[in-house]
């Protein structure tokens, strides 16, 4: 199966990594700074289990030469659009696009761009980030990547993709419950995101702040609200899960997107809170502290590009 792994970022480099690192075919689709790093330094990954590096197969975007049989898509959800168009050239009437992004709203777009049954439902689990050289650091032991027909089908090419994404060295999971294991994470991801934008700390830190507690679970209630509100109903015990997951204060967690806002970079507000908000404005649902946190993250990017 030939892999066409999309950016080789926090999650791109890592899963990519693995996947080359035991014998896939995977090749990155990468821009030329990145091209060059890793050229010259190959993909290096810290992982939880022991550091390793890779040389990785690299591809530009003009120089793809026909279809590959899955596209795992890891860009940021701001980067989709340019991506859409680099990959064109990938997407062949057999080829599978497994998009690993938060949120919801790049499913439809992609299925609109390349036709609903190209794409599968995919998402993933993982605490990673880019050190100063580059290199891929996986800060806790979480690597999870799951995927399955979106309508949650059971098909031979989705039997097939989980073959070759086993042994790999991450935890892969093919599931017939994508599109709720999805709206899930994004009640965990989303709830996690806007409390730690928010208040620029992590979970721990809110938890042990007055007020911090309740802030948290009023921006939890507005979320499944909303995604009750757009038809799809999270599982009543991974509904406590999570929130007690979110509460513990001896645990202190934080989103890649805080991670992305504490170090100056751009933040995916509009795929992580925006499109809730606007699935709550679509269903005439108040949702005042998403609302807030929307304006917050809008008004950061706003200062980022002035700056
Ligand atoms: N990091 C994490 O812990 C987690 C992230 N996610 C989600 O996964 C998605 C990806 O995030 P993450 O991996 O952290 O993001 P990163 O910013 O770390 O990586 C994205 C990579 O995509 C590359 N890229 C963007 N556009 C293109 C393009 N057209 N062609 C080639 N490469 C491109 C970027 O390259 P360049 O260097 O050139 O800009 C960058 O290296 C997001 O939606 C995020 O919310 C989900 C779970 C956990
Ligand atoms: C759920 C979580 C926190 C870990 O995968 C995440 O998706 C993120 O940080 O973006």
């Amino acid at each position: 199966m030939r892999i066409l792994v999309v950016g080789a970022g926090s999650t791109g480099g890592y899963f990519g990594a693995c996947l080359a690192r035991h014998g896939r075919d995977v090749t990155f689709l990468v821009r030329e700074r990145r091209a060059a790093a890793l050229r010259d330094h190959g993909l290096v990954v810290h992982a939880d289990a022991g550091d390793f590096k890779i040389q990785p197969q690299l591809l530009q975007a003009g120089e793809i030469r026909g279809p590959y049989d899955l596209i795992l898509l890891t860009v940021k959800s701001f980067g989709l659009e340019q991506a859409i168009r680099d990959i064109t050239p990938a997407v062949g009437e057999q080829t599978l696009i497994l998009p690993v992004l938060n949120g919801m709203r790049h499913i439809s777009t992609l299925g609109e761009v390349f036709g609903k049954e190209k794409v599968l439902g995919g998402l993933c689990k993982i605490h990673s980030t880019l050190n100063k050289d580059g290199e891929i650091l996986q800060m806790s032991a979480l690597h999870q990547l799951s995927y399955g027909e979106q309508d949650g089908h059971d098909s031979a090419r989705v039997r097939q993709l989980d073959a070759v994404l086993s042994d790999c060295g991450f935890d892969n999971r093919l599931s017939m419950t994508i599109q709720n294991d999805m709206w899930e994470k994004w009640l965990l991801l989303s709830t996690l995101g806007a409390v730690t934008c928010l208040s620029r700390g992590n979970t721990q830190q809110v938890v042990r702040s007055a007020g911090g507690e309740a802030l948290l679970q009023a921006i939890y209630s507005e979320v499944l609200a909303v995604i009750t509100a757009c038809g799809y109903q999270p599982r009543p015990a991974v509904i406590a899960a999570t929130l007690q997951m979110l509460s513990n204060p001896e645990t202190p967690l934080t989103s890649s997107m805080y991670r992305d806002l504490d170090q100056g970079f751009s933040v995916e507000a509009d795929q992580i809170i925006g499109d809730l908000v606007d699935r709550a404005n679509a269903h005439a649902l108040p949702v005042p502290l998403l609302n807030a946190v929307y304006v917050n993250l809008q008004v950061y990017q706003q200062t980022r590009q002035a700056g």
